[in-house]
């Protein structure tokens, strides 16, 4: 039994090395919210708003979250007497979506009560595996940039390649690609820059033996996905259209795709993304844990999702040194040969370098 007792609210700011190009913009700053949640007895549980600044990836933004978490979620959170973190929902139920809001409390949760129960987050959640296989996403770039970036991250082990594309820099983009790297583990997203009318082009991919095409057409639709994947041969994936265990389970029904980016603030925390897991080992639909451009602590949630046995793709879970000259954690997270080590001290695993956190602050809350 946990007593929720206070919860901070940890606003930071932090560069990326290099922006981030999408087909809807570039990311060159990260605002996050980081969630510390404390028991009674004053150990902690993180958290970490993953919403951007501006909704271009989805509707929610850190303002939006921000009003979430401090006008109804966190008031009905301080006080609650929790059994496990599937209690959440009973808070959760009456607020409609906003789920990036929700899993900065659930992984919160989901870290403090393992800790409570002297597990790795990993362990709490079930996870089976020592390590996990890293991948990595090449922002839309100029060619040469994009190929001298592969390059760094074969050296670095990296097991699985993705690729942003939009309308403009596609086929040829993908094709000047596969020939510098005929063998290479290469899938592209699109982030819904294409409709069904683009079906030409996108059957015109499956030349380039892609692992998948993630989320080509519009970002709440599952039936164009459906007609689409009957008529490619690359396995679509679903990121975008995918924000819970019942989306999952129509598009699945549907046959909209046959692998589903798991995105934890997507779909509303570590609770839902389990099920999804669990409904998609059932249904034999393949899974990978997607990433938000996020700190270490998001981070540590993913690795520990990861862990669990049907994530058999490799995830958009890279090095910290990939996207920050310093991570909020320590230690940082490390990519060896390909694969990152899941950590077995209770909970998340990493410490918060609260000296760097206080650097990258820009303001706090604390509600008790
Ligand atoms: O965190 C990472 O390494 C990858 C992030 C990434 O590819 C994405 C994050 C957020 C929005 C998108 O542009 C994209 C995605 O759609 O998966
Ligand atoms: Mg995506």
């Amino acid at each position: 039994m946990i007593e929720i007792h206070k919860a901070t609210i940890h606003a930071i700011e932090l560069n990326l090395l290099s922006p981030f190009s999408t087909s809807y913009g570039t990311v060159t700053n990260r605002e996050l919210l980081l969630l510390e949640v404390e028991d009674i007895s004053g150990e902690a549980g993180w958290g970490e708003v993953v919403a951007f600044s501006t909704p271009w990836y989805t509707e929610e933004t850190i303002q939006t979250c921000f009003h979430m978490l401090n006008d109804f979620l966190l008031p009905a959170l301080i006080g609650k007497r929790l059994t496990t973190p599937l209690d959440l929902q009973e808070i959760f139920n009456p607020i409609k979506r906003n789920h990036m809001s929700k899993a900065a409390i659930d992984c919160a949760v989901w870290d403090l009560f393992a800790k409570k129960n002297n597990k790795s987050l990993s362990q709490a959640l079930g996870g089976t595996k020592e390590a996990v296989e890293a991948g990595v996403v090449v922002g839309l770039d100029d060619i040469h940039k994009m190929v001298h970036k592969i390059d760094e991250h074969l050296k670095a082990g990296y097991k699985r390649f993705k690729v942003k594309i939009k309308p403009g820099a596609d086929y040829d983009l993908i094709k000047q690609i596969r020939n510098h790297y005929p063998k290479l583990p290469l899938m592209v997203d699109a982030n819904s820059a294409y409709s069904l009318n683009d079906l030409n082009l996108l059957q015109k991919l499956d030349e380039f033996d892609l692992m998948m095409i993630e989320q080509p057409l519009d970002s709440s639709d599952i039936i164009d996905h459906r007609h689409l994947q009957q008529q490619l041969r690359t396995p679509v994936c679903l990121d975008e259209s995918i924000v819970s265990y019942d989306d999952a389970r129509k598009a699945i029904e549907l046959g909209s795709c046959q692998v589903i980016n798991v995105k934890v603030g997507r779909v509303g925390g570590l609770t839902e993304a389990k099920r999804i897991h669990d409904l998609c080992q059932k249904s034999n639909v393949r899974l990978w844990v997607g990433g938000m451009l996020e700190s270490g602590i998001s981070r540590a949630h993913n690795i520990a999702l990861a862990s669990l046995e049907n994530f058999t793709i490799p995830g958009d879970i890279s090095a910290s040194s990939r996207y920050w000259n310093k991570d909020v954690i320590l230690p940082e997270v490390e990519v060896d040969d390909g694969l990152i080590h899941v950590p077995k001290e209770p909970g998340i695993g990493y410490r918060v370098d609260r000296i760097f956190l206080n650097k990258v602050s820009t303001y706090q809350k604390t509600y008790a």
